[in-house]
């Protein structure tokens, strides 16, 4: 049955019938449930605002940029990263693979289509998802199952404080920062302690600029490696075998040991560990790749003084952007996020998904994109199994004697 439409509903753009899902997103978990539904033979729509794939990674990270976890946990799901990549690839090698991936799947998104609204048609169990283009043109995608793969970090988080309008110098966000060379000889401060921050504080020195860096609470800072092994795998590995508070115990004693007391830098530890704390609030620790060494060859601690900067990096992060498309209030919370917690964040009710929302980085979004591509399939398979046996009934014709 084709939606009714409604009054206060009036479309006049071009409506599109999906046969198979709506994915709002072509970041790496959009490409990943697309390869798991082109396996299936599944057909699928994928919506994306940028002009290009994975937006967050082409468009809104620095140059300097590594993944920060080893590269095993950063692949996606059917297709192995090449075998020359380093531990921790550069952000460019990851593009490239990503490019590999949306050719190997023959996964071809729609760009430059933001979508604007997304609300289920209860008259005919459909999802309505109306997208706007660059040249204002509209379009309703009409479809049974809605996957969202907007992304955790949708959206820059721009914070509001005092003399920040009538400051003169230059102000941007983190994502629109790609390196330090405009800074040579400036004194900039960077607002916000997070991975971000610190590593825009890193490449800044880099280019003989002068950061100040903004802590507002706390931090976590653990080394990238602990006795030569990745500090995340190490986690991992240990925490199949003893709880979660414990193994925090450990990469804290091992931080201690390795970093040295960092609370005299003015770096404040949280009270709850760094896995427990990236588990229940979704901070991330931070993983140091050299900006602590800088810290200690020299940056003053100032509290509440006045400082003379020419320049602010705002390295504030981020937010999802789902409330302000999807009209819907029992599977995402008004935070952007999934209501249920991982595991069971992934599937709602009416045929929506969501995919890349368990702060679990690119392994959280490739386990989602997994199990969504599966049951997506499995679903479909059976339906459409269904509609070509009635098609068959309802076009035989008695062959003439
Ligand atoms: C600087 C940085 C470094 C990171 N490094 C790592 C790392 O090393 N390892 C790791 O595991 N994770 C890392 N992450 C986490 C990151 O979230 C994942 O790497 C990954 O990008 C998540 O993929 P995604 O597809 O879920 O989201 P995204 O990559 O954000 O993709 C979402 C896509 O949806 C599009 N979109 C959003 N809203 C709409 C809309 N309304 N309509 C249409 N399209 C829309 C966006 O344009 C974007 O292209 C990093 C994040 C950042 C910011
Ligand atoms: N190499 C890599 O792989 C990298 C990965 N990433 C990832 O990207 C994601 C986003 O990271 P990031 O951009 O650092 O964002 P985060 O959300 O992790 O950090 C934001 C920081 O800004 C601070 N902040 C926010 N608002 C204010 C304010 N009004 N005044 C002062 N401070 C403020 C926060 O402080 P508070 O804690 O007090 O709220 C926090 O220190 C993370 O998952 C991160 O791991 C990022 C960079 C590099
Ligand atoms: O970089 C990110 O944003 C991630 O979410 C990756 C990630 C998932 N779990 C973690 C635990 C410690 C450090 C990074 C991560």
């Amino acid at each position: 049955m084709l939606p009714a439409f409604e009054h206060d509903d009036f479309f006049t753009g071009r409506c599109i019938l999906v046969n198979g899902p709506v994915i709002v997103g072509a970041g790496p978990s959009g490409l990943a449930v697309g390869a798991g539904l082109k396996q299936q033979g599944v057909p699928f729509v994928i919506l994306e605002r940028a002009n290009c794939i994975a937006s967050l990674w082409q468009n809104r990270t620095y140059d300097r940029l590594k993944l920060h976890l080893p590269k095993q946990f950063c692949e996606l799901p059917y297709y192995p990263f090449p075998e020359n990549f380093p531990e921790y690839p550069t952000k460019h090698q990851f593009i490239n693979y990503l490019e590999s991936y949306a050719r190997k799947f023959d996964i071809e998104p729609k760009f430059n289509e933001s979508v604007q609204s997304a609300k289920y048609d209860e008259s005919c169990g459909l999802w309505r998802v109306k997208t706007v283009s660059k040249d204002n043109s509209t379009t309703e995608y009409i479809c049974r199952w809605l996957v969202v793969a907007s992304g955790e970090n949708a959206e820059k988080v721009v914070p509001e404080f005092e003399g920040l309008h009538e400051f003169e110098g230059n102000v941007i966000h983190a994502c629109d920062y790609k390196t330090g060379g405009i800074y040579r000889g400036k004194r900039v401060l960077v607002v916000g302690c997070g991975n971000s921050g610190m590593e825009v504080c890193l490449d800044l020195c880099h280019h003989q600029a002068s950061p100040s860096m903004v802590v507002r609470s706390s931090v976590h800072v653990l080394p990238r490696e602990i006795f030569g092994k990745s500090t995340f795998e190490l986690a991992v590995s240990l925490m199949k075998w003893i709880p979660i508070w414990l193994v925090d115990k450990i990469l804290l004693a091992a931080a201690r040991l390795i970093l040295g007391n960092i609370e005299k830098y003015g770096l404040k530890r949280p009270t709850m560990g760094p896995l427990e704390l990236k588990n229940c609030e979704g901070k991330t620790p931070v993983l140091d790749i050299g900006t602590l060494s800088r810290i200690r060859s020299g940056v003053e601690l100032v509290n509440g003084e006045i400082l003379d900067v020419d320049s602010i990096i705002l390295a504030t992060g981020y937010s999802s952007n789902v409330p302000s498309w999807l009209k819907e209030n029992e599977f995402f919370s008004k935070d952007g996020f999934p209501i249920s917690p991982f595991p069971n964040s992934w599937k709602g009710k009416a045929g929506i998904y969501a995919v890349g929302f368990t702060r679990r980085g690119l392994s959280g979004a490739s386990l989602d994109a997994i199990k969504v591509a599966q049951d997506i399939g499995k679903i479909w398979k059976k339906e459409t199994k269904q509609k070509n046996h009635c098609v068959g009934v309802s076009c035989y014709r008695k062959p003439k004697p």
